[in-house]
């Protein structure tokens, strides 16, 4: 897939100094939806706002679509929309010229056609002669949606599209992030909630403090970074490893009930074959055994997490 949106070398350092973003390197992809992840304060939305021209950069560059952010930015502009973090509507407004509104302000010529259209896809097309502070939350966020999609943008900025909705709701964000995808829509989500980017990324990139650690295809990450772990579970307690087992692979459960075993996915051979000969071997009785995959929560605590113990970068593709 050609790169639609190409950040070089981004750093901001707001007044006082502070930087919030060290030099942030990123090709995002023309169609595909990219979760950037990573904790409070991270520069995540620092990002976003300097790729759309609302924050200047201190030093790098961006382009969209081939066009920069600062020497062209109004056709860098144009092809993006964002919806920011904050709901910040006019609650007395109709929301069909709220968005109509939202058009205009791109310079684009009046379309009813194309305003229908995205408010069909947001299921707000019966409530687009309300106020908006008639809607409900749920409405309001894809009103703001509506808005950013007004001018047919080919990018689509999401500053954390969930934040604070329950679970049914953050499910109905999911499938029109889905559906603006499958229109050609590229999509940059900003969370926290991992089970998000699980859920709907085709790429997942961490920020930690100003940096990108890494970018990677959700499936690959998932796959290098997540070990397995197998759960031996044993008929009668014990209360220590028995010394032929011994290994660091092998920890044994609090209870004494169970020996858990990690391995790696990726490696030839992953031990467990002679695991359980040692085991039998050492006249213990298997009652069971249950195997875990890492979650992408367990890699990206391990990220950062690492990341603030020695500041290591992690390999990958694509790494700043
Ligand atoms: N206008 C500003 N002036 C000074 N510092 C700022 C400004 N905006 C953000 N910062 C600082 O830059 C850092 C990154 O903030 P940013 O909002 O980009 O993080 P974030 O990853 O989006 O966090 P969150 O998940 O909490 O929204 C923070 O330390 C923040 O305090």
């Amino acid at each position: 897939m050609p790169t639609i949106v190409d950040i070089k070398n981004l750093r901001k350092a707001y007044d006082g100094g502070f930087e919030a973003l060290k030099g942030v390197t990123l090709e995002i992809r023309e169609g595909e939806i990219l979760a950037l992840l990573g904790p409070n304060g991270a520069g995540k939305t620092t990002l976003i706002s300097t790729v759309c021209g609302i924050t200047m950069p201190t030093d790098g560059t961006v382009t969209v679509g081939g066009h920069d952010t600062v020497t062209d930015y109004r056709a860098a502009r144009a092809m993006i929309g964002l919806v920011p973090q904050e709901i910040n509507l006019e609650p007395f407004e109709k929301v069909i010229n709220t968005v109509r509104f939202s058009r205009g302000l791109f310079g684009r010529k009046p379309d009813d056609a194309a305003l229908e259209k995205v408010l069909r896809q947001l299921s707000l097309w019966d409530k687009k002669d309300s106020q908006i502070r008639a809607l409900s939350g749920g409405m309001k966020r894809r009103v703001l949606i509506a808005k950013a999609l007004a001018h047919d943008p080919r990018v689509l900025f999401l500053d954390e599209p969930t934040a604070g909705v329950d679970v049914e709701l953050r499910k109905d964000m999911w499938e029109i992030v889905a559906g603006l995808k499958a229109d050609g829509v590229t999509i940059i989500l900003t969370t926290h909630y991992i089970e998000e980017a699980e859920a709907i990324a085709d790429r997942i990139g961490v920020i930690a403090k100003g940096e990108l650690l890494l970018v990677e295809d959700k499936a690959k990450l998932m796959a290098r970074m997540g070990k397995k772990q197998l759960e031996v579970q044993l008929t009668q307690p014990i209360e220590a490893i028995p010394a032929a087992l011994q290994s660091d692979a092998l920890t044994l459960s609090k209870d004494g009930s169970a020996l858990i075993y990690s391995y790696d996915t990726r490696g030839e051979r992953t031990g467990i074959t002679k695991l359980l000969a040692d085991v039998a071997a050492a006249g213990l009785v298997l009652a069971d055994l249950v195997t875990r995959q890492s979650s992408l929560e367990d890699i990206f605590v391990d990220l950062v997490h690492d990341d603030n113990k020695s500041d290591t970068k992690l390999g990958g593709e694509g790494v700043a």
